[in-house]
């Protein structure tokens, strides 16, 4: 596990401003979660601790060291699975173990048991095409999981899960992930699943993106969604958005 360090970044793609000034630490085994309203500029925070782009000032550290590529113990799991649709799903999560130099049978023992660890084991020589969309990300899921990165990054991870299935997987990788082990980033947009999961919540506000709020949660896991204090802070985060919930309502003549 490593920090994760941004020190002056600003990232601009041609005339477009796209974040400024962001200062920010993660701490080496800390969950944080990254929110804030569409084109912030999230996702291009997330690239740039994979070294799949490069600040245009400033610099992004990663156990001290700058970041200047992309690594395999940086990790990134997007929205979309980007299984091997060729390779079962046994085959994928084994492929990034095989990347690592593990001997193939080996891999696909550890394989194996990541699977079952969510509740994929009689599905492992299926195809991604033969699962759910569920059952897809969990899968990609695990893939990241096994590797054992340092870093860990989440690009809403669960966006395009059903409301249920979402709560599903949530619930998994708050068990998968204890803490300590690895450092995680994820960008969401949903308020719920940061304050689930992470130990910190940042917010960015509208481009060009900036820290606006940085909450710790101060909830000990496994969590409850109903815990007063998270509700509490879900409304304070959701007020640094723009959005009040406690608006009161018109006024209603029934005469
Ligand atoms: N490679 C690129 N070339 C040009 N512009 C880019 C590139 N990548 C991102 N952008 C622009 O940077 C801005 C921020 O994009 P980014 O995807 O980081 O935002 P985001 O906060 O993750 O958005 P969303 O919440 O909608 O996913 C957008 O206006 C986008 O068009």
């Amino acid at each position: 596990m490593s920090s994760v360090t941004f020190e002056h970044v600003d990232k601009t793609f041609g005339s477009l401003n796209v974040l400024q000034g962001i200062d920010l630490l993660v701490e080496a085994g800390t969950f944080v979660a990254l929110v804030g309203p569409s084109g912030t500029g999230k996702s291009t925070l997330l690239r740039m601790v994979a070294g799949l782009e490069l600040p245009t000032s400033g610099q992004v550290l990663v156990g001290g060291e700058a970041v200047l590529g992309p690594d395999a113990s940086r990790t990134l799991v997007f929205q979309e699975h980007g299984l091997l649709p060729w390779l079962t799903l046994q085959d994928n999560v084994a492929l990034g173990l095989e990347f690592q130099g593990m001997p193939r049978v080996e891999a696909r023992g550890h394989a194996s048991q990541w699977l079952a660890r969510v509740s994929l084991a009689e599905f492992a020589r299926y195809y991604p095409h033969q699962v759910s969309g569920g059952m897809r990300q969990r899968t990609a899921l695990v893939r990241a999981l096994s590797v054992q990165p340092r870093v860990l990054l989440l690009d809403e991870p669960f966006g395009a899960l059903d409301a249920l299935t979402r709560l599903h997987l949530q619930q998994e990788l708050s068990g998968l992930w204890t803490g300590g082990e690895m450092t995680v980033l994820m960008v969401t947009h949903d308020v719920e699943e940061a304050l689930y999961l992470a130990d910190r919540v940042i917010v960015l506000g509208p481009r060009p993106g900036r820290v606006i709020a940085d909450h710790p949660v101060p909830q000990p896991r496994p969590r409850s969604r109903a815990a007063p204090s998270l509700l509490e802070l879900r409304h304070r985060i959701l007020a640094d958005l723009g959005v009040n919930e406690f608006h009161p309502p018109k006024e209603v003549s029934l005469t």
